[in-house]
């Protein structure tokens, strides 16, 4: 599958009657790299949990490659081309590493996991160790590569270097940045780690209280001292 744009139209979500998600709009070009931070509970897990279509949506349009997909149960959305690695590293326990990799597969044939070890050489070496027996790393990277085989022309990345050592973060991000180029897949980041969604994305939206509090490119906000004070307070970005 090739790139698609994502257009999100006043999009409000949440969890029962909690509304966590509020007017969300946005656009992201096919093939091109939009960073979601923001503090803590701010609705960043939430905005991508609605957009796989696990939460209880309000009301708003998700125009994946110009179709709305709002109306439609998660599996749709995955088959339209729509990847999700959630924070919660979705690695099924029992099964081994290689098997998890095949259920991302979805009918190519088994070969290709191939593609998965070129770009996270430590799977191939736990190919047969169970889900269960990974380290937090290692379960992000399977969950990442899970996703990826799968081809989606969105990618929802929730957190993907949590728990992940400097170097390995470094070779993912540039792995996302590979991907994004060839214009294959449109890529969509939610990162505590700023300085790294900065020098990834092409784009920025920074959430508070499931808002777009602030929206531009990762140049004017690295800028932009007064916001980042206030909404991502992280002194260390200057
Ligand atoms: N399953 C749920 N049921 C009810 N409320 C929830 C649920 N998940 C999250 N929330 C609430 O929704 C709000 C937004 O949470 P969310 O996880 O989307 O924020 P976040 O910006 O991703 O935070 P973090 O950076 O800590 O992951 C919070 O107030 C949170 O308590």
């Amino acid at each position: 599958m090739s790139a698609a744009p994502l257009d999100i139209e006043d999009l409000s979500a949440g969890y029962g009657p909690t509304r966590v998600v509020e007017g969300v709009s946005f656009s992201v070009a096919a093939g091109s790299r939009l960073a979601v931070l923001g503090r803590n509970g701010m609705g960043k897990t939430s905005l991508f949990a609605t957009l796989a279509g696990q939460t209880k949506r309000y009301g708003g349009a998700i125009r994946l490659g110009g179709r709305d997909i709002a109306r439609e149960p998660s599996a749709a959305r995955a088959r339209l081309g729509l990847g999700y690695v959630p924070q919660t590293r979705d690695v099924f326990p029992t099964l081994t590493v290689e098997e998890n990799l095949f259920v991302g597969l979805k009918g190519r044939p088994k070969t290709d996991v191939e593609e998965a070890y070129e770009m996270f050489p430590r799977l191939k070496e736990r190919r047969r160790n169970l889900g269960s027996q990974l380290s937090g790393g290692e379960q992000q990277m399977l969950s990442t590569a899970r996703s990826i085989l799968g081809q989606p022309s969105v990618l929802l990345l929730d957190e993907p270097l949590e728990g992940l050592a400097p170097v390995i973060c470094e070779e993912l991000m540039a792995a996302f940045a590979r991907l994004a180029q060839s214009g294959n897949m449109t890529i969509l980041l939610v990162e505590q780690r700023i300085q790294s969604a900065l020098d990834f994305a092409d784009h920025v939206i920074v959430m508070e209280r499931g808002r777009i509090a602030w929206s531009g490119t990762p140049t004017a906000l690295a800028r932009d001292h007064d916001t980042v004070d206030r909404l991502l307070g992280v002194g260390g970005l200057h």
